[in-house]
């Protein structure tokens, strides 16, 4: 069953991003308008360089709008936080680390000193300990608790990566192709574990992907941009496929394969990418 999901979790108000470059202004985004629910999983999809990760670190409050505005539970996103988690494709990972210390980190950045804007009180260190002990768990990475980054898989580094986001229990799940390095079997499997995830912790998730696939099998709706510079979204697409999802079940699904037809047109045939002349 799809949990009732509430229509304006985050809302992003004509947003435009400008950066300063040697070569003077550049518009990497114009006026984006988008609204996403509690609950829902949003793919973002686009050519290289459109603007996908410039939006996802907006939302992420790593860097500030050059206009509009960006809302999250009603609250202007004014700089990261806790209840915004982001998994990035090198997982980023402490390497002097174990996998248990590195999400470890994180739950303890969060959970072990007193929040002062909500009164909720420091945990106990057994508490911190279980909270990151049902992290790795989650993600089933238990056995490798004690390896160093350099010890495990690239697919197992990628779980503690998402491990660390979670157990910091985020409102919203950022995640930037968090994929995209891993090999087509690995990253099925992923995709399953994340669904299965997703379904338990009934995050908000926005991703972004280059995967046409991978964003029909996630997603609930999928933001199609336009290609830069000043790109924006050109169409969003709800995906009205039932969940639980099973992807050898979707292979044939009528529903699966217009949504999958329908990216690909966007991307191949409207946004056919025009390589500029070096
Ligand atoms: N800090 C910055 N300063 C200047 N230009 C930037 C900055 N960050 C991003 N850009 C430019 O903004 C545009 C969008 O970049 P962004 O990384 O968001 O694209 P993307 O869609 O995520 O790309 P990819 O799919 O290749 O990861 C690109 O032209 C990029 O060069």
């Amino acid at each position: 069953m799809n949990a009732p999901k509430t229509s304006r979790y985050i809302e992003i108000q004509g947003v435009a991003q400008t950066f300063k470059t040697k070569k003077g202004p550049f518009q990497a985004l114009r006026d984006i308008n988008l609204t996403i629910g509690k609950g829902e999983f949003v793919a973002l999809i686009g050519h290289s360089g459109c603007g996908k990760s410039t939006l996802l670190n907006l939302i992420a409050g790593l860097t500030a709008p050059s206009a509009g505005v960006l809302l999250c539970d009603n609250r202007e996103v004014a700089g990261p936080g806790p209840e915004r988690a982001v998994v990035f494709q090198n997982h980023s990972l402490l390497p002097w680390l174990t996998c248990w210390e590195n999400v470890h980190l994180g739950v303890e950045r969060v959970f072990g000193a007193a929040n002062k804007s909500t009164g909720v009180a420091a945990e106990s260190r057994a508490q911190l300990r279980q909270r990151t002990d049902a992290a790795l768990a989650l993600v089933g990475l238990t056995h490798a608790a004690q390896k160093r980054p350099g010890e495990i898989s690239g697919g197992m580094k990628q779980r503690v990566g998402i491990a660390r986001a979670l157990a910091m229990e985020p409102k919203v799940l950022l995640m930037d192709e968090p994929f995209g390095a891993l090999d087509a079997l690995t990253r099925a499997k992923l995709q399953d574990e994340l669904l299965e995830i997703v379904a338990k912790t009934q995050a908000t998730v926005v991703m972004v992907t280059h995967d046409v696939d991978e964003a029909v099998l996630l997603s609930d709706k999928i933001v199609m941009m336009t290609n830069g510079p000043a790109a924006t979204i050109g169409e969003v697409l709800p995906v009205h496929l039932p969940r639980p999802r099973n992807r050898v079940e979707l292979a044939e699904n009528p529903a699966y394969l217009h949504c999958r037809k329908a990216v690909i047109d966007f991307l191949y045939a409207r946004q056919a990418h025009v390589e500029k002349a070096a």
